[in-house]
């Protein structure tokens, strides 16, 4: 399989290891959170988020999820404090989901799947770039929130009024003033451990923050979601869903929550 990694049969989850072996490394995510094994760990703080909506750039279709990038030249969309040390900044974020409402999330909480899972991508500053941050072992830290169904989301919404011009894999459009904090529930309680990127690379560079409380998405949303296609103009046409991986083995690894 060259490097044509995806969620088919034939280059999903279960082939990835042929070319990023690390896929069967001792700290892959995402995991299965199991409430009853986590610890409270009262020295965990409150996360400081702090989004600047001007730093907001694009959003486009990567062939894998579509994602909204934003400007990370200085430190106006950052995350502080919660598990972590220093200043990560906001670099994009992205969705997985399902192509049926009973799956699509990447972490589970005790086997349970929601219908899509947010993941908000920061880098760690002392390092000089994303990609240089992203091979370090406390490179980045991704907040993930799961979605679940509901109310209409009206933030959410503003993200998908713009997927008609991002339908096909390679297609972007400029994206400007959203602030994602608008994404996030009200209850900024958490579980963190110490993870990887989901897709390959499957670099094990990332602190993982996962809210544990969901935020809203209509059916008529996430079908949506589901508009969105794998493949590039021109040609066979793949709806984009199920770009989930799922649960890795925890092997060992500690789960701190924010909460009693
Ligand atoms: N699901 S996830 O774990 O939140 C998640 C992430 F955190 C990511 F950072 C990426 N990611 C991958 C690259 C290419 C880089 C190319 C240079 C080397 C590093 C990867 N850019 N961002 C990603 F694709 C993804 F799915
Ligand atoms: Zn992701």
């Amino acid at each position: 399989m060259a490097h044509a990694w995806g969620y088919a049969a034939n280059n999903g989850p279960d082939k990835w290891v042929s070319n990023f072996p690390i896929a069967d490394g001792p700290r892959q995510s995402p995991i299965d959170i199991l409430p009853g094994g986590a610890s409270y760990d009262s020295g965990l703080k409150p996360l400081r988020l702090k989004y600047d909506p001007s730093n907001c750039l694009e959003i486009l279709n990567n062939g894998h999820s579509f994602q909204v990038t934003f400007a990370d030249d200085s430190d106006s969309s950052t995350l502080k404090e919660g598990p972590i040390s220093g200043v990560y900044r906001l670099k994009q974020f992205h969705f997985h989901w399902g192509a049926s409402d009973d799956k699509g999330s990447e972490h589970t909480v005790a086997g349970t799947k929601y219908p899509a899972e947010l993941h908000l991508v920061h880098w760690n500053t002392k390092y000089p770039s994303f990609g240089e941050a992203a091979s370090k072992p406390d490179g980045l830290a991704v907040v993930g929130v799961f979605l679940k169904i509901g109310d209409a989301n009206a933030s959410l919404q503003k993200v998908l009024d713009a997927f008609n011009d991002i339908r096909a894999k390679g297609k972007q459009t400029s994206f400007a003033g959203f602030d994602p904090s608008t994404l996030l529930p009200g209850c900024l309680d958490y579980w963190t451990y110490d993870g990887s990127l989901t897709t390959p690379p499957l670099l094990e560079s990332v602190t993982w923050i996962v809210c544990k409380e969901p935020i809203s998405v209509s059916c008529e949303q996430m079908a949506k979601f589901r508009s969105l296609l794998f493949s590039a103009e021109g040609e066979p046409e793949c709806c984009m869903v199920d770009n989930y991986r799922p649960p890795q083995p925890l092997k060992g690894r500690p789960v701190r929550a924010s909460f009693q």
